[in-house]
């Protein structure tokens, strides 16, 4: 054959993972016979067995090798004489070997005189363009970049494309081989200057190129797959903690809350719960009741707990549970929560949660609003007077508003007796129903969101909905706010401070 016989081709070579499931005769001639159907011009077989074996199935030049790990040398491609005449005697048209400046076998000079005697030709496996420098001087007809990475330190990941450039300027013969992974590339290498190009793993390793896209394939997974979080969401009279991946409560427990232990103590109390779960999470999200800003924690209404005026929960926390934290107010954790996951459905929305008190969140632009943003049942409207709306419209007020009516009752009886038909306890839920209706109507006025998700123990109790529907229903249907029930239920706070947690470190 001519140098020119393989000139701006494409060469494959075949050398299946050493003892793995392809390292065997019939997978080599497969891909040899493959390759050369698909269009290579030629293709690069190791040891003396296999060349035998593809020799009488192609046509193609076949560019021969034999490796042997040497305890003497680090040579490893076709290091002895012998090993070079065995491959011509075999059928290869070009015999390669290694041209690194290393303690070596057989020189340089010797390889290419036996290689020529056989009348073959010879390819250098070259590190550096020095390598190249010497080969050619030795007489080969073909510079390779084959080892250029593989003589100490770290294995680039890219093709040498520079020293291709540079042995170019020496001779046109130069192949360009290792880590030519993508058709990119390939042609990158032929605009450097390669007169043929080797592409071996990429083609004939199943193994590695099933290795890099399990890789990518498990990153992206990653990547997208929710972080486990220890959620906890501290209220008046209970504590609860999760662990939360995504929309998914993986776990839960609930402790009472010690009202007058303080947040040190609660902090403690919660961490002594879940350390089994300690290697399961890697942050921690915390909704309070409460008003939160820049990680400080202070009461709005000390009667539901009392709090040290701007504790450092965020601080606190990452020094008990080890982890990154972040807090919330846990109504607008809930709102998150309803927006990511439950019947926000990804407009702008407005959680209400109707219980004992009336908390809500804001999520506007896909962003939640944090600080005071959301504390609907402190508001006074100019008919209420000094007292905030949530003491005219929660349970409290229900179960107060009975007791006048000469009944002990706590809200859900009077939801129960309502719906028995007893005149009284219908007035005290309408009139809530309609104190509620009328802050979703300013709310709409004020912001209109796309819902106001209604939550809650009032809010959700059978009839409460609709008769606050019943109420916006004379309003022009333009302004009148759409109102859904939550979907969470009781996750929506531990829900939402997860998801924050991850999103909003
Ligand atoms: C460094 C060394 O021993 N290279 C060997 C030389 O024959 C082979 O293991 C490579 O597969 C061949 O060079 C093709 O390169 P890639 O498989 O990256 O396309």
């Amino acid at each position: 054959m001519q140098r020119d016989d393989i000139k701006n081709s494409l060469i494959v070579s075949c050398q299946p993972v050493p003892n793995g499931p392809m390292d065997a005769a019939e997978f080599v001639i497969g891909f040899a016979r493959a390759a050369v159907d698909a269009g290579a011009r030629a293709l690069r077989i190791e040891s003396v067995a296999y060349v035998q074996a593809v020799r009488p199935v192609v046509t193609v030049p076949i560019i021969g090798i034999v490796k042997r790990d040497l305890e003497e040398s680090p040579v490893r491609i076709t290091p002895f004489v012998a090993d070079a005449e065995a491959l011509a005697d075999a059928g290869a048209d070009i015999v390669a070997f290694d041209a690194t400046d290393r303690v070596r076998p057989a020189s340089i000079e010797a390889l290419v005189k036996a290689v020529r005697a056989k009348g073959k030709l010879t390819m250098a496996d070259c590190s550096s363009l020095d390598d190249a420098r010497h080969a050619l001087a030795a007489g080969v007809d073909f510079v390779g970049t084959t080892l250029s990475g593989y003589v100490g330190g770290a294995e680039p990941v890219d093709p040498d494309l520079s020293l291709i450039a540079e042995m170019r300027l020496l001779t046109p013969y130069v192949i360009a081989e290792g880590r030519i992974r993508t058709t990119e590339q390939a042609a990158a290498a032929v605009k450097a200057g390669a007169s043929a190009v080797v592409v071996g793993s990429a083609i004939t390793r199943t193994e590695h190129v099933t290795s890099w896209f399990h890789e990518a394939v498990a990153k992206a997974y990653d990547a997208s797959s929710p972080e486990t979080v220890l959620a906890i969401d501290i209220g008046g009279t209970k504590t609860m903690a999760a662990l939360v991946r995504g929309s998914d409560v993986l776990d839960e427990i609930t402790v009472a809350t010690a009202r007058e232990a303080g947040p040190d103590a609660w902090l403690a109390a919660i961490a002594e719960k879940v350390r089994i779960w300690k290697d399961r999470y890697s942050r921690v999200g915390i909704a309070v009741t409460g008003f939160v800003q820049d990680g400080r924690w202070s009461a709005l209404n000390p009667e539901t707990l009392g709090i040290p005026d701007q504790y450092p929960l965020v601080e606190r926390a990452l020094a008990v549970f080890g982890k990154p934290a972040f807090a919330a107010n846990d109504a607008q954790a809930a709102a998150w929560g309803e927006y990511k996951f439950g019947s926000g459905e990804g407009g702008d929305l407005v959680f209400l949660t109707i219980s004992t008190g009336i908390g809500g969140g804001i999520v506007i632009n896909g962003r939640p609003l944090a600080g005071l943003a959301g504390h609907f049942g402190l508001i006074r409207g100019p008919s209420q007077g000094r007292s905030p709306l949530e003491d005219q419209t929660s349970g409290r007020w229900m179960a107060s508003e009975a007791l006048k009516a000469g009944h002990n009752a706590s809200a859900a009886e009077v939801f129960d007796r309502a719906e028995k038909g007893e005149s009284w306890a219908n007035a005290i839920v309408s009139q809530s129903a309609f104190r509620a209706a009328t802050l979703c109507r300013d709310i709409q006025m004020m912001l209109d969101p796309e819902r106001i998700v209604i939550g809650g123990g009032i809010g959700l109790a059978k009839g409460y909905l609709d008769q606050m529907r019943e109420q916006l229903a004379g309003i022009d249907s333009r302004l009148r706010p759409v109102l859904a029930p939550a979907e969470l239920g009781s996750h929506a706070g531990i829900i939402g401070i997860a998801s924050l947690a991850v999103e909003r470190d």
